[in-house]
């Protein structure tokens, strides 16, 4: 059975839905039932419309049902085009999704810029607002009744027959699913998953997050364009009821239970959709309480709806048959890496980061009348590090937001080689060179190690949209150089055996230095990591320690907010004490040390030697190059 397995898996992962493809394309050979050709294409019509939710909302998570309007502005283009004697295929398919992306763009900007619920609503306004603006347009559209003028369709001046019709929905369906996955499959896919997990970690890898949202929204938009433009031409007939709240939630149901974050996801919902809906009128009556039980199938008891179930059994058979994880020299092979140099234990070279002056002056931020930072300044040399600690509330994690461009200062300036980056965008900060990691480490599930690292490449090196969709040579050039640059930063925090592990799965310690490895990977001017040691074991500190020092060493200016006071004592080489968000005092490891104040306020040691709390440290840690102390702070 697991020797069966294994050779299933040495097939082409493209190879399975091009036979589907073939087979469904040979389907009339074999003289099938109307009702089975019928289903066939109405299946893959309402897939089109699925696949875009897979996207804005799977992909993207973005909450918003107006796919049904999207596909209504397909058909009614299409329609109209027909009706005004155009009536070729490929002009309406093309103007359908064109005008699903228009209606997309114009709903999605306000929806987005309101942000919170703001696009649900929006959505769900523009699907109740369908038969409104059909009925507006009555001569037009014909209204309620409908619109029966168009014309038969024709492709290059041939008259397409019904039957004719089938290998078009089917051709469409295909090139559409491939263009999909090739999309997910990108930079551009894995940006939309980073989204999904946290808008700030999209913009601290130099994500505009407002272009990210409208992108998976708008482009979701174009297969419901194509699906209507489609659907119109079948019947050569466009009605209202089509595009109802009822379609919307059927899609919604769809797009749950066959998997929202998979490609294939949208064709197993639709399928399961299409068929209840083809089954009886009673159906139609209870259609809502069915898809209210999908969305709880999909949703509650199948995680990942069809598609996760699949993907689960596949990675079960693959370990079972110790095919995953990937041994390193395949990884190696898969990422472009040197081979030979994959499991021989040398260390990685880091190439020589261009590192940049960070300077903080006087800088003040007021959260109400609670003032977390007070003209605080600070300047962190490249190829330095530069520690900065304190209490709990101390104001660090508040200086990292401001330089970040999280939070709007009150007062002073942040500038990077001299230039000011105050008042910038998060994302256009991130692109000037500052990486960062986060107290929480954020990490989008459903990603493997590699891609969530290649997600900090995000805007180095890019391959446009239309590159990735095609997969041309500069897309794969990109990605090979992507892969590599990944395995290499892996190597170095030491990851490299997960490159294939989904990463959301790891435990603390090994997502902390993911964090690093994905801020590495972009070879930052600066890096900052906030509390990068906490949680993690001895071992894990000692392997951080030797990584920040090499980060040190490449020329990167690093700031190194921690709570370890052993830790930064062995790698700071100047160290900045908040307390009550003002600097208490500034000097070497040596200096700090022996500092009265920072040992009464920060470390809570009382003159004679005594520590003030239980698990203040008595003695001061050993500083040996490379020794990493046991105790923290607090
Ligand atoms: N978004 C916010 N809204 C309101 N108050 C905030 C916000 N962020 C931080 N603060 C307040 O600012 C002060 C400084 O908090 P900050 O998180 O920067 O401290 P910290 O030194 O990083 O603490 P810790 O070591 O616990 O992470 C605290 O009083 C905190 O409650």
């Amino acid at each position: 059975m697991l020797a069966a397995w294994s050779a299933v898996r040495k097939v082409p992962t493209w190879a399975f839905p091009a036979v589907g493809a073939v087979l469904l394309l040979a389907l009339p050979l074999f003289e099938p039932q109307y009702e089975l050709t019928r289903y066939v294409q109405l299946t893959l019509i309402l897939a089109l419309v699925v696949s875009g939710l897979n996207i804005s909302l799977g992909y993207a998570g973005q909450l918003a049902i107006g796919q049904a309007a999207m596909y209504a502005a397909g058909a009614y283009t299409a329609g109209l085009l027909s009706s005004a004697g155009h009536s070729d295929l490929l002009l309406q398919i093309a103007a359908g999704g064109l005008a699903a992306l228009v209606v997309g763009i114009v709903t999605g900007i306000p929806g987005l810029r309101l942000g919170s619920w703001s696009l649900a609503m929006t959505s769900f306004f523009l699907v109740l607002l369908v038969p409104d603006i059909v009925d507006l347009f009555e001569e037009e559209t014909g209204g309620h009744l409908g619109l029966a003028t168009m014309l038969d369709p024709t492709l290059f001046g041939q008259r397409v027959t019904p039957d004719d019709m089938y290998y078009v929905i089917v051709v469409v369906a295909v090139i559409w699913f491939a263009v999909f996955r090739n999309v997910v499959a990108s930079r551009h896919g894995i940006a939309f998953q980073v989204l999904k997990q946290s808008p700030v970690l999209a913009s601290s890898v130099g994500m505009s997050v407002f272009r990210t949202k409208l992108t998976g929204y708008a482009i979701g938009a174009v297969p419901a364009g194509f699906g209507g433009a489609l659907l119109a031409n079948l019947d050569l007939f466009v009605t209202p009821e089509a595009f109802t709240l009822h379609m919307a939630t059927g899609a919604l149901a769809a797009s749950i239970l066959g998997g929202s974050v998979s490609v294939y996801g949208a064709l197993f919902g639709s399928s399961i959709v299409q068929f209840n809906n083809d089954q009886s009128s009673s159906f139609a009556e209870y259609a809502l309480v069915f898809f209210g039980a999908f969305l709880l199938i999909g949703g509650v008891l199948l995680r990942g709806g069809v598609a996760g179930v699949l993907r689960t059994g596949i990675r079960r058979l693959d370990h079972a048959a110790g095919r995953w994880p990937r041994s390193p020299e395949t990884v190696a092979k898969a990422a472009g890496a040197d081979r030979a140099a994959v499991g021989a234990g040398g260390t990685v070279d880091l190439s020589p980061i261009e590192g940049g002056a960070l300077e903080v002056n006087g800088l003040s931020k007021a959260f109400g009348g609670n003032r977390a930072l007070r003209d605080v300044s600070l300047r962190a040399e490249p190829g330095r590090v530069t520690a900065l600690i304190g209490p709990n509330g101390s104001g660090k994690t508040t200086l990292l937001n401001l330089v970040c461009g999280f939070y709007r200062r009150g007062s002073g300036t942040i500038t990077v080689t001299g230039s000011r980056i105050d008042g910038a965008s998060p994302h256009r900060i991130a692109r000037l060179g500052i990486a960062r990691t986060f107290q929480t480490p954020l990490i989008p599930p459903g990603v493997s190690v590699a891609e969530t690292v290649v997600s900090g490449r995000y805007t180095t090196d890019r391959a446009g949209f239309l590159s990735a969709v095609l997969r041309g040579p500069r897309f794969r050039a990109v990605r090979r150089r992507d892969l590599a640059r990944a395995y290499d930063v892996l190597r170095l925090v030491g990851l490299e055996h997960l490159f294939d592990v989904e990463a959301a799965t790891l435990p603390l310690g090994q997502r902390r230095m993911l964090e690093v490895a994905r801020a590495l990977v972009r070879e930052p001017k600066v890096l900052l990591l906030d509390e990068a040691a906490s949680g993690l074991d001895e071992a894990e500190v000692e392997t951080l320690a030797a990584v920040i020092r090499r980060i040190r060493d490449a020329g990167c200016a690093v700031i190194l907010v921690e709570h370890n006071f052993g830790l930064v004592l062995s790698l700071a080489d100047r160290i900045v004490v908040l307390a009550r968000g003002a600097v208490l005092a500034e000097g070497t490891p040596d200096e700090i040390e022996a500092d009265v104040r920072v040992r009464d306020e920060y470390l809570g040691i009382v003159e004679h030697g005594e520590a003030s709390t239980a698990d203040a440290p008595t003695t001061s840690p050993k500083r040996e190059p490379g020794a990493v102390p046991e105790r923290t702070a607090r």
